[in-house]
């Protein structure tokens, strides 16, 4: 079977036996382990890891954890020399425990507890990104009640349109993320952040969107960015030496998708900031960028069983799996495509009629492959693996249907550990009180 390297987990191969990650069989997995399961490449996630790193060299790096995060994935990120973007109490929490230090975790969010940001005040967080005049006044207050003051960055909307779906887009004016910089919101953020006693501003922030598959909109919002730290050097007198472009760069879902490389990307963003700075008369800042989806995305794969397969004269055929949308929203929320592949054995038979490939739930929209390219010989039983499930899968899994979520699975050398265990139906029931 071709397997398109793009799309699926860097040591994947196909053989006899079927398809096999980081040097086990994922038929082995589902026997072990059970499906449906995530099964992530460990070698090609830390590779990733390097890449960015190597990528952004002098620049900082900052993992958004909302994309995946478990503890052995911390524990990754920093061997990796990797920092955290981190939006919750829960995220930043996973992080301390993984040891990482408050110098490489930047906060972010667009509301955050007066407990979050005492956390990251506490723990030192490196960077504070501000989103709301309330959260200038309330993070002040909490970093000077504590004789400190907090490092921050500015969160701004460029007005810059990614080109991707409308739920995961970010950079445009009207958000509830960011100070627009065209309606002059963004200014005043930024006076309000200089004049606060607790607050040191540091620089500005944008995030653009999610699943970019253009390198110009990030040399839009570069140049526009750059523009407003001019301003504010002509306004204030001061120097904005931190820059951070977010994440957002997107993968392949699909055979035909064309992503980015971070390799090609970088040097074209580093470079349009510094000629943006020496034409608008300010210093290069250090950059950073907050990549999500481009790291965990492509390092796993969902395993599931076929449990049935409905086949009607005139209308198509459904083969239903035993996970679906729990495991996987993005269909349903973005509509969102992927492909499928036999995963537990090889078959000489072609493929016919493409099929469709739902879930188990009780919605007509859990849809897992709308257009599956499988053998004719599929069967019940058969086991199928859906690239491209690292990023916002298994941080987006839900109960729904009191479905337990399934497991993730690191495979690398040959061996299968689980990092994050299967739920059980007991841990589901376990809030509900008697
Ligand atoms: C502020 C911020 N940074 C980084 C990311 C990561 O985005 P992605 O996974 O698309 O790289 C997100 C999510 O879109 C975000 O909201
Ligand atoms: N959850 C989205 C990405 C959102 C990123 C958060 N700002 C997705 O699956 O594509």
């Amino acid at each position: 079977m071709h397997i398109p390297p793009h799309l699926w987990p860097a040591t994947t191969t196909s053989g006899t036996d079927g398809l096999e990650i980081g040097g086990v069989l994922l038929s082995d997995i589902a026997e072990e382990f059970g499906t449906p399961a995530f099964v992530l490449d460990e070698d090609d996630f830390r590779a990733r890891c390097r890449s960015w790193r190597a990528a952004f060299t002098g620049h900082d790096v900052f993992y958004a954890a909302k994309a995946f995060l478990c503890h052995q994935v911390a524990t990754w990120l920093k061997d990796e020399g990797l920092g955290i973007d981190v939006c919750s109490a829960g995220e930043l929490r996973t992080a301390r425990r993984a040891g990482i230090p408050g110098s490489s975790v930047i906060f972010h969010g667009n509301n955050k507890s007066v407990a979050e940001l005492a956390e990251a005040v506490d723990h030192g967080v490196s960077l504070v990104v501000v989103d709301s005049h309330d959260e200038i006044a309330r993070l002040s207050d909490i970093a000077t009640h504590r004789g400190t003051r907090q490092q921050v960055l500015v969160r701004v909307t460029p007005g810059v349109e990614a080109h991707t779906h409308a739920h995961i887009t970010t950079g445009t004016d009207d958000q509830k993320f960011g100070f627009s910089l065209a309606t002059g919101s963004a200014h005043r953020a930024i006076s309000h952040a200089l004049g606060a006693p607790g607050l040191e501003l540091v620089g500005l922030h944008s995030h653009l969107g999610s699943q970019i598959l253009r390198p110009d909109v990030f040399e839009t919002a570069a140049d526009r960015l750059v523009g407003l730290m001019a301003d504010t050097a002509r306004t204030h007198g001061t120097l904005l030496r931190r820059l951070d472009l977010g994440g957002g760069l997107g993968i392949a879902y699909l055979p035909d998708d064309e992503p980015l490389d971070v390799r090609d990307l970088a040097p074209t963003v580093i470079d349009r900031v510094r000629k943006a700075c020496a034409w608008a008369g300010v210093p290069m800042p250090r950059l950073a960028v907050e990549p999500g989806r481009a790291i965990a995305g492509p390092t796993t794969v969902t395993l599931y069983t076929v449990g049935t397969i409905k086949r009607q004269p005139g209308l198509r055929t459904w083969v239903s799996v035993d996970g679906g949308l729990s495991d996987n929203m993005r269909p349903a929320l973005y509509d969102a495509s992927y492909t499928a592949a036999l995963a537990g054995r090889a078959t000489a038979r072609s493929t016919d009629e493409p099929v469709t490939v739902c879930g188990r739930h009780c919605e007509s929209g859990d849809i897992v492959v709308d257009s599956a390219r499988l053998p004719s010989d599929l069967a019940v039983g058969d086991l199928l693996a859906v690239p491209a499930s690292g990023a916002y899968h298994r941080s987006m899994a839900n109960n729904y249907n009191s479905q337990p979520r399934p497991p993730v699975v690191a495979v690398r050398d040959g061996a299968a550990r689980v990092i994050v265990r299967r739920e059980t139906i007991d841990d589901v029931l376990r809030l509900d009180v008697r």
